[in-house]
C-alpha cells in the first residue's frame, strides 16, 4: 500500500492530473464556443451531452496512457473516467428526478471536477484494500498471468500478419453486415408504428421495404464475412503446424523419448486448432459485438436514454459474474486440456502396442488404466458443468429481473407519450441483442486469455531450440570413413545416473569389418546412437576423420552413414518408396540392384505388384526377416562410406545370411561395424571389440582373442556361439 499511497499524492500523478484537466478544459472550451456560435446558448441536449462525454473519455484514456508510466496508471485512468461521466450522470439523475428535460453545458461545474478527484481518490484506495491489484501476491501474480496471456495473444496476431488481407476484407464485411443487423429492430419498430397509428400505404411499403433491405445485407455480409474469417482460420493453422511439425524434426532424440507421441501429436492437432480459433473467431465476434454494440447504443439513446440507463445497469453485474466464471472456466479447460493429452496417449500406447498387452494378458490392466483416466476427466467435466449451472442461474436471474424494470419504466412512458408502441418494442429487440453482445464481449475477452493457454504450449514447441551442438555446416568432397572414440562417456537423460558408456576409447578403420560383441546391456547399440548423432556425449568425443561429428553437415552425414538394425522401420508405401527413401531421382534399376545384393529382388518379385507392392502400416504385411532385407537394401542403394549393422540379419533366413556375408566379404574401402551374434560374422570381422557394462574389455582379431582362454570374448564364445545357427540368428 505505501508505493500506491505514494503515487497518489506524487508530483508525477499531479503533474499528469494537470495536463489532462488542461486538456479537458480546451475540450470544453471548444465544443461550448461552437454551440455559443451554432444556437447562441451553449447548451446540449442529454444524448449529445453523453456522446460529448463518452468521445471526450476516450481522448483522455489515451492520453492518460500517452503521458503517465504503469505506475501512475492504475489511479490515473479511473479518476479520468469520473471526470468525463460524472457531470453527466449527476445531470441525468437531477433530469430524471425533477422530470424536465433542459439544456445542459458541455463545461462541468469546479465542485463536480473537485468531486471526481476526491471520488476518484476514494474509490481508488477502497479496491486497493479490497482487492490489492498488485500489492498481494496473488494479485500480482494475476496481473502477470493476465499480462502474460496478452502478449502471447498479440504473438497468435501477429502471426496473423499475412492473412491480414483476408482480414481486412472479413472486418469490412463484417462492420456492414453489423450495420444493417442494427437497423432491423429500428425498420421493425417502424412497421408495427405504421400498423398501430393511421395506415398510410406507401410509408408502411418503404417500411416494408426498408426491414427487407436491412435483413437481406445483414445475411449476405454475414456469409461473406464467416467465410473470410475461416479462409483465414484455415491458413494460420496450416502455418503454425507446418512450423510447428518443422521444429519438431529438428528436436534431438532425447525430446522424443521425454515426450510421448499422444501429447505432441495434441500439441499439433488440437492445440495449434484451438490458437487459431482464438484469433479467427474470437476476433470475429469481437469485432462483430463491439462495432453492434456502437450502433445499437447509438439508436437505443435516441428511443429512450431511461430505458438505456435501466439496460447499462445489467452490463456490470453481468461483466463481474461473467469475469468470476472465466478465472473458474480457465482452471478447469486447462484440467480437461490435460487429461486430453493423457487418454490420448494412453490409448496410442496401448494401441500401438496391442501384440505385447495380448501376450501379457494386460487387456484388463489398460482397460483399467483407461477407464481411470476417463473418470479423472469426467469429474472435472462435471465440475465445469455445475459451476457453469450456478452462473447460468445467477444470469437469469439478474436479467428477468431488469426486463421487469424496463418494461414497467416502457409502459410509463408510453403512458406519457415520450415513446411510442413501436419503439418499444424496437428497444426491447435492441436490448435482447445488446445484453447477447455485452456478454459475448466479456466471454470473448476471458476466452481468448484461455484459449491463449493452447498458445502457450504451441509456442513452447515452436521455440524450443535442439539441444545439439550447432553443426558447422562441414562437407568434404572425400571421405575416408575413419571413426573414433576419444574417451567418450554418455548416459541416457532418462537415467543420467546410470552410465551406458564410460571413457570408451575405440576407432573403426576404412575397409574393415568391425564386430561389436559382448553381453546384453553392455553398451553396443549405445555405441551406434552416438555413432549416427542421436545423442551428444557428457564427456569425451566422437571424431569421423579427425574432426567431431557435430561439425558435419546434418544431410552430408547421414548420406555418408547408413544404419540396418533389429528392428528396422518402414513407412507405409510401395517397397520401391521404402527402398529410395530420401533420395531424388533414383531409378528402378538402382533399386533393383540393392534389392538384390540385400538378397530381397526374388521375393519383392512374388509380391503381387512387385515394386509397386504397398507394405502396409509400418510394414506390417511383410515377415520380420524380408523387413530386414528392405531395410538393407535402403542402406546399400546409399553407398554408404559407413554401413553400420545392428543385430541387422538376426531374422533372415540362412540364404539371405550368407548373401549378406558376402556382401561384408566384398568391402574395399567402407567402415562396416556388426553387432551381431552369429559366429561367422564375428569371426570373419577385422576387428573385434568386446564390450561389457559400458566399457571396451578386449579387443583384437578372432584369433587373438580366442589365445586367451581366461578372455571374455573366448567364454562367450563358449557359451553363445557353440551352437551354429545361433538362435537369434
Ligand atoms: N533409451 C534408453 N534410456 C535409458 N537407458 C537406456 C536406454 N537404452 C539403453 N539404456 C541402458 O543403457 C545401457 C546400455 O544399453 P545398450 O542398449 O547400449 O546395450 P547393448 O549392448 O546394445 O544391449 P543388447 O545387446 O541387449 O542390445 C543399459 O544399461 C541399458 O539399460
Amino acid at each position: 500500500m505505501i508505493p500506491k499511497a505514494h503515487s497518489i499524492i506524487s508530483m508525477t500523478t499531479l503533474t499528469a492530473r494537470v495536463y489532462l484537466l488542461c486538456c479537458d478544459l480546451v475540450l470544453w472550451a471548444c465544443v461550448w464556443a461552437v454551440l455559443l456560435r451554432l444556437d447562441g446558448e451553449g447548451s446540449l441536449d442529454l444524448r449529445c451531452l453523453w456522446d460529448f462525454r463518452v468521445i471526450s473519455w476516450a481522448g483522455l484514456y489515451l492520453l492518460s496512457t500517452l503521458v503517465a508510466d504503469n505506475t501512475v496508471q492504475p489511479f490515473l485512468k479511473p479518476w479520468v473516467a469520473l471526470l468525463s461521466f460524472l457531470p453527466a450522470v449527476f445531470d441525468t439523475v437531477q433530469t430524471m428526478l425533477q422530470g424536465t428535460v433542459r439544456g445542459f453545458s458541455p463545461v462541468p461545474d469546479p465542485g463536480m471536477v473537485v468531486l471526481s478527484s476526491a471520488t476518484s481518490t476514494l474509490i481508488y484506495v477502497v479496491m486497493e484494500t479490497a482487492f490489492p491489484h498488485g500489492g498481494s501476491v496473488k494479485g500480482s501474480r494475476k496481473k502477470k498471468r493476465d499480462e502474460k496471456a496478452k502478449a502471447l495473444l498479440m504473438r497468435v496476431i501477429r502471426y496473423s500478419r499475412p492473412d491480414s488481407l483476408h482480414l481486412g476484407a472479413a472486418f469490412i464485411f463484417l462492420s456492414l453486415a453489423a450495420l444493417f443487423e442494427t437497423f432491423i429492430p429500428y425498420s421493425i419498430g417502424k412497421v408495427v408504428d405504421h400498423l398501430s397509428g393511421k395506415y398510410q400505404h406507401n410509408n408502411f411499403l418503404w417500411a416494408i421495404g426498408l426491414m427487407a433491405l436491412c435483413s437481406l445485407g445483414s445475411s449476405m455480409f454475414s456469409g461473406l464475412r464467416g467465410g473470410m474469417f475461416m479462409c483465414s482460420l484455415g491458413r494460420l493453422n496450416k502455418r503454425i503446424r507446418h512450423m510447428l511439425f518443422q521444429n519438431l524434426m529438428k528436436q534431438e532424440i532425447n525430446f522424443f523419448e521425454e515426450n510421448k507421441p499422444g501429447s505432441l501429436t495434441s500439441r499439433l492437432i488440437s492445440d495449434t486448432d484451438r490458437m487459431g480459433r482464438s484469433v479467427a473467431m474470437n476476433v470475429n465476434v469481437l469485432l462483430r459485438s463491439l462495432v453492434k454494440t456502437c450502433g445499437m447504443l447509438y439508436f437505443m439513446l435516441g428511443l429512450s436514454w431511461q430505458l438505456t440507463l435501466l439496460t447499462c445497469i445489467e452490463m456490470p453485474l453481468l461483466a463481474f459474474i461473467q469475469n468470476a466464471y472465466n478465472n473458474l472456466y480457465q482452471k478447469t479447460s486447462r484440467e480437461i486440456q490435460d487429461c486430453n493429452a493423457e487418454i490420448a496417449e494412453l490409448a496410442t500406447s496401448v494401441i500401438g502396442s496391442m501384440k505385447t498387452v495380448r501376450s501379457c494378458k494386460g487387456e484388463a490392466q489398460e482397460q483399467r488404466r483407461y477407464e481411470r483416466a476417463l473418470n479423472r476427466k469426467l469429474q472435472v467435466l462435471t465440475r465445469k458443468g455445475i459451476c457453469s449451472n450456478v452462473h447460468l442461474l445467477i444470469r437469469r436471474f439478474i436479467t428477468v429481473g431488469l426486463k421487469v424494470a424496463m418494461l414497467i419504466q416502457g409502459r410509463n412512458l408510453i403512458s406519457t407519450g415520450q415513446l411510442s408502441s413501436g419503439s418499444l418494442l424496437a428497444f426491447v429487440f435492441y436490448q435482447k441483442d445488446m445484453v447477447t453482445n455485452m456478454k459475448q464481449l466479456v466471454y470473448i475477452y476471458g476466452d481468448m486469455l484461455n484459449t491463449v493457454g493452447s498458445a502457450v504450449k504451441v509456442f513452447q514447441l515452436l521455440d524450443r531450440k535442439p539441444r545439439m551442438r550447432e553443426e558447422k555446416g562441414l562437407a568434404p568432397e572425400k571421405l575416408k570413413g575413419k571413426l573414433t572414440f576419444e574417451k567418450v562417456t554418455f548416459s541416457y537423460s532418462s537415467r543420467p545416473d546410470n552410465k551406458a558408456l564410460e571413457s570408451v576409447t575405440l576407432e573403426l578403420s576404412p575397409g574393415k569389418v568391425t564386430a561389436l560383441v559382448g553381453p546384453s546391456g553392455g553398451g553396443k547399440t549405445s555405441c551406434v546412437c552416438l555413432l549416427q548423432r542421436f545423442y551428444e556425449p557428457q564427456d569425451g568425443e566422437v571424431f569421423l576423420d579427425g574432426e567431431p561429428l557435430y561439425r558435419y553437415q546434418h544431410q552430408y552425414f547421414h548420406q555418408k552413414v547408413a544404419m540396418v538394425s533389429q528392428d528396422p522401420v518402414l513407412f507405409s508405401g510401395s517397397v520401391r518408396y521404402n527402398i529410395e527413401y530420401g533420395l531424388q531421382d533414383c531409378t528402378i534399376e538402382r533399386v533393383e540392384e540393392a534389392a538384390r545384393k540385400a538378397n530381397a529382388h526374388d521375393f519383392i518379385c512374388k509380391l503381387e505388384q512387385k515394386y509397386d507392392t504397398d507394405v502396409g502400416e509400418c510394414g506390417d504385411q511383410l515377415s520380420a526377416g524380408q523387413k530386414q532385407c528392405i531395410a538393407l537394401a535402403r542402406a546399400l542403394i546409399r553407398n554408404p562410406q559407413i554401413l553400420i549393422l545392428d543385430e541387422a540379419t538376426s531374422h533372415m533366413d540362412c540364404s539371405t545370411q550368407q548373401a549378406i556375408q558376402d556382401v561384408l566379404n566384398n568391402i574395399t574401402d567402407q567402415t562396416v561395424l556388426v553387432i551381431a551374434h552369429r559366429l561367422e560374422t564375428v569371426e570373419k570381422a577385422h576387428h573385434i571389440i568386446f564390450m561389457e557394462d559400458g566399457r571396451v574389455m578386449e579387443e583384437g582379431t578372432h584369433q587373438q582373442l580366442m589365445a586367451n582362454e581366461k578372455g571374455r570374448y573366448y567364454r562367450l564364445k563358449e557359451k553363445l556361439f557353440h551352437t551354429e545357427p545361433h538362435p537369434r540368428d
